[in-house]
């Protein structure tokens, strides 16, 4: 039996469609969620090991180290999916708002890389750190500041670890531009992000699995970006 990948925040969309796509070819998942609901408890029904797990503060990561440690004796890979996209306009509590984005988006990511290291070490074959961050990473954003920043900051630790962990550990960054609307995006909305990219379209979950299951496979890649934006970039 291989060792199982650990997928944070994967109760819902793209983490959930990964966790899913790997559970059905029988690779062994460990999971994170935040926030218990149906799809945590079909995962377990399906074998995966859940983890309830809250990123943003520091107690919440130690206790996720200790219990993903106490998972398992190994890891294919680990996936850093968990995340908050928080707007400026919802906030007024700037210095919580950017707290909360690097705790989630960073801090939790680093610090976890460092306590599992050893985890995905001394396999034989290479294993895989991927960092799930975005477009805006190399854009900025207006309305995601803080967001941005944070994402920014996990692709500048896809760089650092990549060097650290080679020739082990193969460490990337999967950067979407818009993957999947939420359910609760205008139409309005829907009509004009889709026109923001060149190929006019919004492909869903399944666009970051075959990404992610590039990677897997790769023997060649590490310290790189797979950038899914439909051409955004050239608009
Ligand atoms: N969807 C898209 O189009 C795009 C996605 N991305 C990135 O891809 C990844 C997946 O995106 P998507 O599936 O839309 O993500 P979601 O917005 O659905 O969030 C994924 C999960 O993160 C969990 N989460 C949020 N805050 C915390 C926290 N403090 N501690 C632990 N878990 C937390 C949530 O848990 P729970 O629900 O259990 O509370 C949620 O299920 C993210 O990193 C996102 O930034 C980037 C660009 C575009
Ligand atoms: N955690 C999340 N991050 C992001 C989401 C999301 O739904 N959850 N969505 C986006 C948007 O699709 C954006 O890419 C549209 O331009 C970005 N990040």
């Amino acid at each position: 039996m291989s060792h199982p990948v650990l997928i944070t925040g994967a109760s819902q969309r793209l983490g959930l469609a990964i966790a899913n796509d790997l559970l059905s070819r029988s690779v062994p998942v460990i999971i994170t969620y935040r926030t218990p609901k149906p799809a945590v408890t079909q995962l377990e029904a399906d074998g995966a090991s859940t983890i309830q797990a809250d990123f943003s503060t520091a107690q919440g990561i130690d206790r996720a180290i200790d219990a993903i440690q106490a998972a398992t004796s190994g890891l294919r890979a680990i996936i850093h999916n968990a995340s908050d996209w928080e707007p400026e306009s919802e906030h007024r509590d700037y210095q919580s708002l950017i707290e909360t984005m690097m705790q989630v988006h960073a801090i939790a990511p680093y610090r976890l890389n460092l306590a599992l290291q050893s985890l995905l070490q001394g396999q034989g074959s290479t294993t895989d750190i991927i960092h799930m961050t975005d477009y805006v990473q190399l854009t900025g954003s207006q309305k995601h500041v803080a967001y941005s920043a944070s994402k920014a900051a996990l692709h500048n630790l896809t760089l650092s670890f990549a060097k650290m962990l080679a020739p082990d550990v193969k460490v990337n960054s999967i950067a979407p531009a818009l993957l999947m609307f939420n359910d609760d995006d205008p139409q309005a909305y829907r009509d004009k992000a889709r026109k923001k990219s060149l190929l006019e379209t919004v492909p869903g979950a399944q666009e970051a699995v075959k990404a992610v299951n590039y990677l897997l496979s790769s023997d060649y890649m590490t310290g790189q970006t797979l950038h899914l934006d439909g051409g955004r970039h050239l608009k």
